[in-house]
């Protein structure tokens, strides 16, 4: 509970006085690029306790909380699970070895031991290490990439073929052919988009070009020219040589989503204009999985945009709305309802049917049935194939059978997808080809009912890998006497290799008689899986769970080796996997005591305000504002540092309360969507100027005008601290984080940020006159806190209501 009964003016003075003496020092030095050996400290208590506590951290240093007694942490996923939800509870300062030592790691700390002992020491090409030496890298480089190249020769080759008995990993690494790649990758984000996405490069489809121009980026970013081009071209050839998974590693802001939704909107377009969406129909292709409601729908946007013009259509599947007819809307906008109105019948394995009631909906099991098709029917399985009313040997073809979809591409969060495989009807992914995992080692780490076994199962590729095991459980079907090996679960078996074509589309079966398609039936069409991460787990484990066919690499680093080759700088920082800062973040660290917390955050708001003005009124940034997003370690205390702000806010006279919005899972969806159109507003009565938050904010949520991301309560890991910090500095701008520190945090923080490369933590001071004479004033706010919140209990009034700072204060007084 808040202290507020315990407070003691007294104490208080003098503690802000102490804040307004300069017990903050302002100094330059470097604090990172260190060499993570934090000191072991214990608390000190006369640091520690106070009378008045405002930060979400109070429990770190033993003292009663700002939190509430519901101490959840948000959780990234707002409709999924909580299962890390731990990882964002402060940590205890006391014990600066509690901090990741190896590679950082919010998930778990035997990562990288694992990796060593699989493949300790890994060959890397002699040219990169000479390369590596004469640029001064340390060994440190060598083994990082030693490391990483490792933990991906055993995802490509398995663990038992790629070491040796001496654990040396055989087969040497790639690393030339990814430095080649990088530089070509650097030298096309040299040249225009224009000129890159036509012909002459990409050839990407014109809706395409279209809708980047309206974008007027003028430049693809490295990593997108890394991708993207590699992904077009190896679809385009998939029927060659098959078509690799890809592992895409950069840093946040770097333009991740478009290196997806560009190759994926550009192959599906490919691959339908010949075929069934030509003609107005449309399979469920694509999956977009992505942690988060909020984050979903942010890709969803771009996937929606950037499909403007083209005959493929985008569906979201996130949940969120509280009413039943929000499930309701948003399974009709993902299958086709003629399809399931006329499907009723399925087939339970005991051969039994199971009717489907009247507009009502299957049971899970036997909506399952239902994508398993009636493996006796010839009928149904030839329908699998292809959804083309055509007739063949008498037996009509329904145009509204065969696994249709009203959607191309799924953007979905795990919950919500596992939702709709059991219980929407008609809803399958029996066509699926393309599996994006954004954010993906969250994703991975969401074991919501087995989310990634469930799609593989019902894409059918997890056991079903090679024809031997499509031909246990085939549907045989012999015209005139030929046996044809027929996948009764999708058309993957043949239909993409022409089955369907010859054994449906040829009207006189020509091609049945000549037996042409024989060699086709049962070839399994992959998934292909791609993952995205700024901090992309190289877990062989973790990623085994997707099955990854010969995963492809790509990894901002080796840009990092290729523009440093260009430029010829030296930068022992570009090392293969290792988590960066965006390169135009400015960090900072505030050193202050638990109780000067307040003030210090509420000094530096202040700054970004008049910042605000200078940059609002910048030629380059016309109609762009300033937001600060100042992060804390539990919705509690989310909420309650929000609301100490609001009221400080007003009753300082900085502004309205309404400035300064809360963003966690204790709001609803439908709020936490206008709050971040609030974000994006410029208009200056909407607008938000600060958002306190969560680490449900932490990840991939893309607001441009971020101008500073302040750590209220500081991360414990690395991993957190990177996606925090990628809030702003996003797309080659400028950003700021700071990191407001109590003294007994100092030496695990600099031992945190020691494992992530870039940039560097400069001390700070605040501006102490920017808060001037506010004493009394918080005084009197931190009591009216204990007032509002009481009323929130008492739902007086609700949490998300704007407060009137001056009658909250006159009604504690
Ligand atoms: N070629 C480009 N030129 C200019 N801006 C771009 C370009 N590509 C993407 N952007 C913009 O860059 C911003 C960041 O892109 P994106 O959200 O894809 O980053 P990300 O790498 O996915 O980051 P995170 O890891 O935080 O999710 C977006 O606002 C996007 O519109």
């Amino acid at each position: 509970m808040f202290p507020v009964g315990r407070f003691d003016p007294s104490a208080e003075e003098r503690k802000a006085t102490l804040l307004s003496k300069g017990s903050t020092k302002s100094s330059t030095s470097s604090v990172t690029k260190g060499n993570g050996r934090g000191r072991k400290r214990k608390s000190n208590s006369s640091e520690a306790p106070a009378d008045v506590h405002v930060g979400g951290d109070d429990d770190v240093s033993g003292t009663e909380s700002l939190r509430g007694p519901n101490n959840r942490t948000y959780n990234d996923d707002n409709d999924d699970t909580s299962s890390e939800s731990s990882n964002n509870v402060a940590a205890d300062d006391s014990d600066s070895s509690s901090v990741p030592s190896s590679d950082e790691d919010e998930e778990t700390h035997h990562e990288s031991t694992t990796l060593k002992v699989i493949a300790p020491s890994q060959p890397v090409s002699d040219v990169t290490r000479k390369r590596d030496k004469m640029r001064g890298g340390a060994e440190d480089t060598d083994e990082a990439i030693d490391d990483f190249d490792a933990d991906f020769d055993v995802i490509e080759n398995g663990a038992a073929n790629s070491t040796t008995t001496e654990g040396q990993v055989v087969g040497g690494s790639s690393t030339r052919h990814r430095d080649a790649a990088a530089i070509r990758a650097f030298r096309l984000s040299q040249l225009p988009i224009s000129e890159v996405a036509s012909e002459k490069h990409w050839n990407l489809p014109p809706f395409l070009l279209k809708n980047l121009k309206e974008d007027s980026y003028e430049k693809f970013f490295p990593i997108q020219c890394m991708v993207i081009p590699d992904v077009i071209e190896s679809e385009r050839n998939a029927h060659i040589r098959g078509a690799r998974d890809v592992c895409c590693h950069a840093p946040t802001g770097s333009g991740k989503t478009l290196a997806f939704v560009l190759p994926l909107l550009t192959a599906l377009h490919n691959a339908t204009a010949t075929s069934a969406n030509a003609r107005g129909l449309h399979r469920l292709r694509a999956l977009v999985v992505l942690p988060g409601r909020d984050l979903a729908k942010q890709v969803y946007d771009v996937f929606v945009r950037y499909a403007k013009g083209s005959n493929i259509k985008i569906g979201l599947a996130v949940g969120g709305g509280k009413k039943r007819t929000d499930l309701i809307n948003e399974r009709r906008s993902l299958v086709v309802e003629t399809y399931h109105e006329s499907y009723h019948d399925v087939r339970d394995d005991d051969g039994s049917f199971l009717r489907r009631r009247n507009g009502g909906l299957l049971e899970s099991d036997a909506a399952r049935t239902r994508h398993s098709f009636d493996p006796t029917s010839i009928i149904a399985a030839l329908e699998a194939f292809d959804g083309t009313s055509r007739k063949y040997n008498g037996l009509q073809m329904s145009p509204k059978m065969g696994g249709q979809s009203a959607v191309d591409i799924l953007v979905a969060t795990p919950g919500r997808l596992i939702d709709h495989l059991d219980c929407t009807p008609g809803f399958t992914l029996q066509h699926l080809k393309y599996l994006v995992v954004d954010e993906a080692d969250r994703c991975l780490n969401q074991p919501y009912q087995n989310w990634v076994g469930r799609v593989l199962e019902a894409s059918n590729v997890s056991n079903k890998c090679n024809v031997a095991e499509y031909a246990k459980s085939p549907l045989q079907y012999a015209p005139d006497g030929r046996t044809f090996i027929i996948d009764p679960i999708t058309h993957r078996s043949g239909a993409e290799y022409g089955l369907s074509k010859q054994i449906i589309g040829d009207e006189d079966n020509t091609n049945i008689e000549t037996g042409l398609v024989s060699g086709m039936l049962g070839r399994p069409v992959p998934l292909r899986k791609m993952l995205f991460s700024a901090t992309l787990t190289q877990d062989p484990q973790k990623l085994a769970r997707l099955g990854l066919d010969n995963p492809k690499h790509y990894d901002a680093n080796f840009l990092k080796r290729a523009a440093h080759d260009m430029t010829d700088i030296v930068d022992g920082d570009a090392k293969a996997g290792r988590y960066f800062v965006p390169e135009g973040l400015s960090e900072r660290m505030v050193e202050c005591t638990a109780e000067q917390k307040p003030l210090v955050l509420l000094a530096l708001l202040l700054d970004e305000e008049q910042n605000r003005t200078v940059i609002a009124s910048g030629e380059d940034d016309i109609g762009r504002v300033n937001l600060s997003i100042v992060f804390t370690s539990s919705i509690d205390s989310t909420h309650r540092l929000a609301r100490l702000l609001q009221l400080l806010w007003e009753a300082g006279g900085y502004g309205q309360s309404s400035a300064i919005a809360e963003f966690s899972s204790s709001i609803s969806a439908k709020q936490r969507a206008a709050i971040l159109r609030r974000c994006r507003s410029s208009d200056a009565n909407q607008r938000v100027s600060v958002l306190v938050c969560s680490d449900g904010m932490s990840r991939g949520m893309d607001l441009p005008s971020v101008s500073a991301v302040i750590n209220y309560d500081v991360p414990v890991f690395a991993k957190t601290y990177v996606h925090r910090c990628g809030r702003t500095a996003r797309a080659g701008r400028e950003g700021k984080a700071i990191s407001v520190l109590k003294g007994g945090q100092v030496s695990k923080f600099k031992k945190m940020r020691s494992l992530i490369g870039g940039g560097s933590v400069e001390k700070g001071a605040v501006k102490k006159h920017l808060i001037g004479d506010i004493l009394p004033t918080y005084k009197a706010c931190v009591g009216a806190l204990q007032r509002v919140i009481d009323a929130e209990k008492n739902e007086e009034i609700f949490q998300s209501d704007p407060l009137d700072a001056a009658q909250w204060i006159s009604s504690t007084r």
